[in-house]
């Protein structure tokens, strides 16, 4: 007799997934390498930025005090006594009426407390000559403006970007501790696939779950190891399974979790003694994603259905395997927008539909991005984004607020509207 699964709330699917991650260690790499990793220590600032008085323009470095009461009829001369570029310091405290050239990013010279710009000084044969009083402090770019020694900059657990990356070469840092990254094993089971370069045969199709959860690994920076396809054989599946645990630190499976007569994943877990965290969720597409965990490794069971298997992913390999590295903000962005078209079917499941958004004159909108069943491959690659709705007897109509999950930021705006 089938098997008849209790579906379980999203929310506590993913509170599941989430309490059973124990973070991996820490490790020390080079900051070139560390772009998309997760920072292991905070970034607390070794020194002041900028580390000393400069100039945030080309100009002069005065006194203020030399500058009062000059204004059009009564023009302050100020006499030049050397040059201070970018990387130079000034030997000599300015005196009164005294400058030194100065360009961006130079050190303040002793004793100065004002910059002139170029454009606002005439000049003449001994220096130049101002028409309006500076104060103490104009066009001064302080020590420890930006961030002051000591200072706690970035937590531990953020995500390394191209930001950090400045931030961390600012300090010195060239390694940075971060936290390891698992490996993670990704097989396709199913006897009907065929390689991307295969002719298609009756009743065969192209792995495509395969591919794709390889890219959403790459896009997460996760590296992985591929076990390709195996056909719906339960002792050959297990086998590669087995194999591929002893190899990595957790494992995406796709395909075989429901019910059929060769969806061999169920008998594999228990074969394997792995503890299963759930195998019904109240979600559509997806209902069927089952994850399980052996030791300290993750097995997720996503479903064979391309758009069931990459929102399975989305919603709960990505936090999991995102927590694993550390990372303190492992779900998905969010934001509200209205729905760009009716939705009338009602669902009793939570349902998550690709769909697209964009910024319109009337907000953000959110369309669904063509055929949204959970066997489609077509909406996923034209979405940027997860509509949610919740579950309910009613639909939804154009216009309604409704929650999104974005899904890859690398996918840009065509036009430049601002
Ligand atoms: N009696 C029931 N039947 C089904 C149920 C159910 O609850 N009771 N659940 C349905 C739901 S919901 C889904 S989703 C699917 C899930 O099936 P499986 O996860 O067991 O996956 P498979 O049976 O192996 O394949 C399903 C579907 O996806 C295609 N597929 C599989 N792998 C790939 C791949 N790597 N690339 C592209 N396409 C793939 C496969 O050919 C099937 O068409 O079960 C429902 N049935
Ligand atoms: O798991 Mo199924 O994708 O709900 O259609
Ligand atoms: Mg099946």
């Amino acid at each position: 007799m089938v098997e008849i699964r209790k579906p379980i709330p999203v929310a506590e699917a993913v509170a599941q997934v989430i309490g059973h991650v124990q973070r991996l260690g820490t490790e020390s790499i080079s900051l070139e390498q560390s772009m998309g990793r997760i920072l292991a220590e905070p970034i607390v600032a070794r020194h002041n930025v900028p580390p000393f008085d400069r100039s945030p323009y080309d100009g002069f470095a005065i006194r203020a005090i030399d500058s009062k009461g000059a204004s059009g009829d009564n023009r302050v001369p100020f006499k030049v006594i050397g040059e201070i570029g970018a990387g130079y310091v000034g030997g000599l405290p300015v005196g009164p009426h005294e400058a030194y050239r100065i360009m961006t990013g130079a050190q303040i010279p002793e004793s100065a407390d004002a910059v002139v710009m170029f454009e606002q000084t005439v000049e003449t044969e001994e220096g130049f000559t101002i028409r309006k009083p500076f104060e103490t402090g104009d066009n001064i770019s302080y020590a420890g403006e930006d961030a002051s020694k000591g200072e706690m900059l970035i937590p531990s657990g953020t995500l390394i970007h191209a930001g950090t990356i400045a931030l961390l070469a600012t300090f010195g840092y060239a390694d940075a501790v971060v936290y390891r990254q698992p490996v993670v094993g990704v097989l396709s089971t199913g006897t009907e696939l065929l390689d991307v370069s295969d002719d298609l045969v009756p009743g065969k199709i192209r792995n495509s779950n395969g591919p794709m959860v390889k890219a959403q690994l790459k896009r997460l920076g996760v590296p992985y190891k591929s076990y390709g396809t195996s056909s719906d054989d339960l002792d050959a599946c297990t086998e590669v399974i087995e194999r591929a645990l002893q190899e990595t630190d957790a494992l995406i499976t796709t395909g075989g979790v429901s019910v059929g007569d060769f969806d061999h994943l169920p008998a594999i877990y228990e074969r394997l003694g792995a503890k299963v965290l759930f195998n019904k969720v109240a979600m559509r597409p997806g209902s069927v994603t089952t994850v399980a965990v052996l030791g300290d490794k993750f097995l997720f069971g996503l479903s064979g259905n391309p758009s069931a298997c990459f929102t399975g992913f989305e919603l709960f390999a990505r936090p999991a395997l995102l927590s694993l590295m550390g990372c303190t903000a492992p779900y998905l962005p969010y934001l509200k927008a209205k729905l760009a078209e009716d939705f009338t079917k009602p669902n009793p499941f939570t349902r998550f539909i690709r769909a697209v958004w964009q910024m319109t004159g009337n907000g953000v909108t959110a369309a669904p991005a063509g055929f949204n069943k959970s066997n489609a491959v077509s909406s996923i690659a034209r979405g940027n984004c997860l509509i949610v709705l919740p579950s309910g007897t009613r639909g939804y109509s154009t216009g309604d607020e409704v929650d999104l999950l974005l899904i890859g930021a690398e996918q840009g705006a065509e036009d430049w509207v601002l």
